[in-house]
């Protein structure tokens, strides 16, 4: 039996892959969207456009925060498109969003699948965070969370932050206090392990199936972005951490530190690890320090090559 999760997303090119990937490897009982990458109607469209496109249409979409909670954050469409799916087109969707607050829906569907259900958080922690403050026995009924976020050194978002604490700190600081089983994806580990090279990119061109040249088409202006920075390809964080969720043997190298996030100032937003368990905390996360490219990769590849 497949596990159960909640994909939360601020949807948007890699994010429309780590859904595909969700959809193949969990039993996904809900997307939940929340602000970040564009503008929000873009993501809740390109949530229920990718759904319905790969004939998931019955997976419910539940709309949640348009906005971090303090509300000061701007949307990158340099990095995803102007929509956010690089250079794809979509048309409006059919399939309509449920009339439940997204973060209602992770405190209902926690107790459906109480013990069992595991967050995939490919986002800011907005939703999440809510739901806590308004339930927080939530912490007892979920069996895990997957975050992909923080920077140790090298900030996509400014010098020191990583987009996804960037966008909402206040709300990473609350689900990281909040003492839920936690394992974290930092930006660099997405980096050095989910790039996709231009070798690679040949390959998933070439297949020819419907997954890989969507996969092209919603990444194209990432690639673009991603090689002006100086990587060697498109980055694909949120389908690593998917991926990662799924096969827990892709951590090759990991730490379990007690990890911060800083609200104010010109490093708001940066992620701060107890790395000589100073603060004698309990409430501790795992962090990922290095990842399998090749079996992420692998799995990547066998998913968009099929028909
Ligand atoms: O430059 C970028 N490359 C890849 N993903 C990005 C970028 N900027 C924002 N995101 C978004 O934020 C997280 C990674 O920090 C990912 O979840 C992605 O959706």
């Amino acid at each position: 039996m497949k596990r159960k999760v909640i994909f939360d997303t601020d949807t948007a090119s890699d994010d429309t892959i780590a859904l595909l990937l969700s959809l193949e490897f969990f039993d996904v009982v809900g997307v939940t969207v929340v602000a970040g990458n564009v503008k929000y109607e873009n993501e809740i469209n390109n949530a229920l456009f990718t759904l319905e496109y790969f004939g998931y249409s019955h997976v419910p979409v539940f709309l949640g925060a348009s906005r971090p909670i303090r509300g000061i954050w701007r949307t990158v469409e340099e990095v995803h498109g102007e929509k956010g799916m690089g250079r794809l087109d979509i048309p409006k969707p059919s399939k309509k969003p449920e009339n439940i607050f997204a973060s209602d829906a992770i405190i209902e569907l926690s107790k459906k699948y109480n013990g069992e259900l595991e967050i995939l958080a490919v986002s800011p922690l907005t939703n999440l965070a809510l739901a806590y403050l308004k339930d927080p026995s939530i912490v007892k009924r979920i069996k895990k969370v997957w975050i992909m976020g923080g920077a140790f050194t090298r900030g996509n978002t400014t010098e020191i932050a990583e987009f996804n604490f960037w966008v909402d700190p206040e709300a990473a600081e609350i689900v990281l206090k909040s003492g839920f089983d936690i394992t974290i994806v930092p930006w660099e580990i997405t980096e050095e392990a989910a790039t996709i090279t231009d070798d690679e990119w040949s390959r998933i061109s070439s297949m020819g199936t419907k997954r890989s040249n969507f996969f092209i088409k919603v990444n194209e202006v990432l690639r673009e972005y991603s090689k002006s920075t100086g990587a060697k390809g498109s980055v694909h964080p949120d389908s690593l951490t998917v991926t990662i969720a799924y096969d827990n043997s892709i951590i090759l190298e990991s730490v379990k530190k007690r990890v911060d996030v800083e609200v104010c100032g010109k490093s708001r937003g940066a992620m701060l690890v107890d790395w000589y368990d100073m603060t004698k905390s309990d409430i501790k996360a795992e962090i990922v320090t290095k990842a399998d490219s090749s079996k992420f990769k692998k799995y990547l590849f066998e998913v968009l090559s099929k028909a």
